[in-house]
């Protein structure tokens, strides 16, 4: 196959073969970022020993640093390396993090008297702050770049396959992401060390480490078949010139003998091209919109931190298995996997069918007040949680009252036989003698065991020790988040997946990176929200900051749908064609003053934005 620069790419089934490698490191990829992201938050409050408080700002810190950094890998990859070579030194930055963040996560370096903790704690929280720095760096950068480049295999004659490839790449991430959020817990909740044992971080980062390798090497080893497009050079430099111009040149203009002009941004045709400032119009018009948008996704990040420490103070046994807090993170990618499908061939055509007109801002707007709802429900767990128990703690707090007259070390290793229940096995030791017991836990509850005068070690000492409940298990089950991810997941299909394809649509020809770019800084300012609001507001119960969040949200859905339905859709391709006719066409026979009323009608039309409408008609939100 031929594409539009002449690349000859080699094909199955319509498909160049080259995009076989970009899915599956895409897969790779995601299954690494949403692996650590699912442990870290309990990394963070188990290993590293901070409080709720701390442990979620740093979570929030870093997610919204992943979701900075795709506009400097955008600029790198526009403006100087190319899409290929920013994905490849961008993957290795983000392997030797994830690899930081597995050997911060080993416990016997700076456990020097070995009793299973770090004695120089200040190592691994630098270790795994320098890791997080370069996995945001990684996954941030190549964030942009992996998708377009995708995008560019594809030639203008495969219109439907591109779109294919899209959607299967959209499933990769969730299959990845669902892969890794069932894997990682599970490796994390296993014992492991050299001289003393804890809970296996180190593996639960190692694995995606490993998988962020393996996606880079499927990426070189595709690089003999992929279309590299060159540098088309910095268009994000140039719509930040062209706008600070528009305002400088209106400030020095600011005088009543100049004219007024009908948009400020006109004030940049002195030295720009009309087409740009009209892009920069069409783009300005969806930046304004999204001014309210970063507060859905302070509510949605809060499930890899609020939502997974409540799910630790909840009890996960669901008969068969057995689930780990981080695990509960899984109903997202299940729920996404099985909501759009149902969305996009039942729900939206139903709509439609009732000849109500569920415009893209309308879905938006419903997907905010879906989320709002969830967090409703999550206030409702938690007065449901707080009126069951005070202590709250999803590990097993033990202690031993040692009845004899020697002293006797006591060892632990936990055994899930496949998550069937969590059993802990104690070892006593004293001397050369040793016994061993074991005991089954419900989640969140702690024991005080007692060790007789009489025990003889070296027998089996099962009946023998005596344990009394200090703490009772965790009795609100898990299950009850349930209802709090489908609102929360039902919310992101209508908010987040609409939102893009809003964003690709209403956004011009050269410029849907920009509004990419625009649309990853709302998630950004979203993260840093969460610190600011938990931080000002600083409220005692845990159900009132839910409630809060949830109010807020409702506000800026109302302030939103407001917005939206002052917002008249356009396509973009028309108007840029209608500029091009005009300004590029030197054998148009039309005299300048007729064009230029011609462009100046078109301007109008821009500004009111009453010409063109969404799918043809009148469109209002
Ligand atoms: C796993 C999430 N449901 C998802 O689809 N995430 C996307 C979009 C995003 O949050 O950036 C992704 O990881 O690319």
């Amino acid at each position: 196959m031929v594409n539009k620069s002449g690349f000859n790419s080699k094909e199955v089934c319509g498909y160049p073969l080259s995009i076989f490698f970009i899915v599956v490191n895409e897969f790779c990829e995601r299954f690494s970022y949403y692996g650590m992201r699912a442990v870290l938050v309990l990394y963070f409050k188990y290993f590293l020993r901070w409080d709720d408080d701390l442990a979620t700002s740093i979570y929030h810190t870093f997610v919204a640093l992943c979701y900075l950094t795709p506009i400097l890998g955008a600029i790198v990859a526009d403006s100087w390396l190319g899409k290929f070579k920013t994905i490849i030194y961008l993957s290795i930055v983000y392997a030797i993090g994830q690899v930081a963040m597995a050997v911060s996560a080993i416990h016997d370096i700076t456990d020097t008297d070995r009793d299973g903790t770090p004695n120089n704690m200040t190592f691994h929280v630098v270790l795994s702050m320098v890791g997080l720095f370069l996995i945001a760096l990684g996954t941030g950068g190549i964030k942009p770049c992996v998708a377009a480049f995708g995008g560019d295999q594809f030639g203008d004659h495969q219109e439907r396959q591109r779109r294919t490839f899209f959607s299967v790449f959209y499933l990769c991430i969730n299959g990845g992401s669902l892969l890794s959020t069932i894997i990682t817990p599970i490796l994390r909740a296993q014992n492991c060390g050299i001289y003393s044992k804890q809970k296996c971080y180190s593996l639960a980062f190692g694995v995606p480490a490993a998988l962020m390798v393996v996606a880079l090497v499927v990426f070189i080893v595709g690089s003999g078949m992929y279309y590299k497009a060159k540098p088309e050079g910095n268009i994000m430099g140039d719509v930040c010139k062209c706008i600070g111009f528009a305002i400088s040149n209106r400030y020095k203009h600011r005088s009543k003998q100049y004219p007024s002009r009908e948009h400020w941004m006109d004030w940049a045709e002195d030295k720009y091209d009309k087409l740009l400032i009209a892009q920069i119009k069409m783009v300005l018009k969806v930046l304004f919109l999204y001014i309210p948008l970063p507060m859905f996704w302070t509510l949605f990040d809060q499930k890899g931190s609020r939502w997974t420490l409540q799910a630790t103070t909840m009890d996960g046994n669901f008969g068969a298995i057995v689930i780990q807090p981080d695990q509960m993170q899984t109903v997202n990618p299940i729920l996404i996997l099985t909501l759009v499908p149902i969305m996009d061939s039942v729900i939206y055509p139903l709509i439609k069918k009732c000849g109500l007109n569920f415009t893209p801002l309308k879905r938006m707007t419903v997907g905010m007040f879906l989320a709002a709802l969830a967090f409703v429900c999550a206030a409702v767990v938690q007065i449901e949680i707080d009126v069951s128990r005070k202590h709250l703690t999803y590990f097993n707090l033990t202690q031993f009252v040692n009845g004899m007259n020697k002293p006797v070390n006591v060892s632990t290793s936990e055994i899930f036989p496949f998550l069937i229940i969590i059993r802990a096995t104690f070892f006593l030791q004293s001397g050369q003698l040793s016994c061993a017991f074991s005991r089954d836990f419900g989640f969140g509850s702690s024991y005080t065991f007692f060790i007789p005068s009489t025990l003889s070690l070296g027998s089996n000492c099962q009946e023998s020790i005596t344990g009394a409940e200090d703490i009772k298990p965790n009795s609100v089950h898990m299950a009850l988040q349930v209802p709090q991810y489908f609102f929360i997941t039902a919310g992101e299909v209508m908010f987040s997946v609409t939102g893009l394809e809003f964003s690709y649509s209403q956004a011009p020809s050269n410029m849907k990176a920009v509004l990419q770019a625009g649309w990853l800084l709302t998630v950004a300012i979203g993260n840093f929200i969460v610190l600011i609001v938990a931080e000002v507001a600083k409220l005692p119960k845990q159900w009132t900051e839910y409630v809060l969040f949830a109010s807020l949200l409702l506000c800026v859905c109302i302030i939103f749908s407001i917005m939206a339905y002052f917002y008249t859709y356009i396509d973009p391709t028309e108007i840029e064609a209608k500029f091009r006719r005009n300004v590029g066409d030197d054998d148009d026979d039309k005299n300048d003053k007729q064009r230029k009323l011609e462009m100046e009608m078109m301007k109008r039309d821009l500004d009111r934005s009453d010409d063109e409408h969404y799918k043809g008609k009148q469109t209002k939100m």
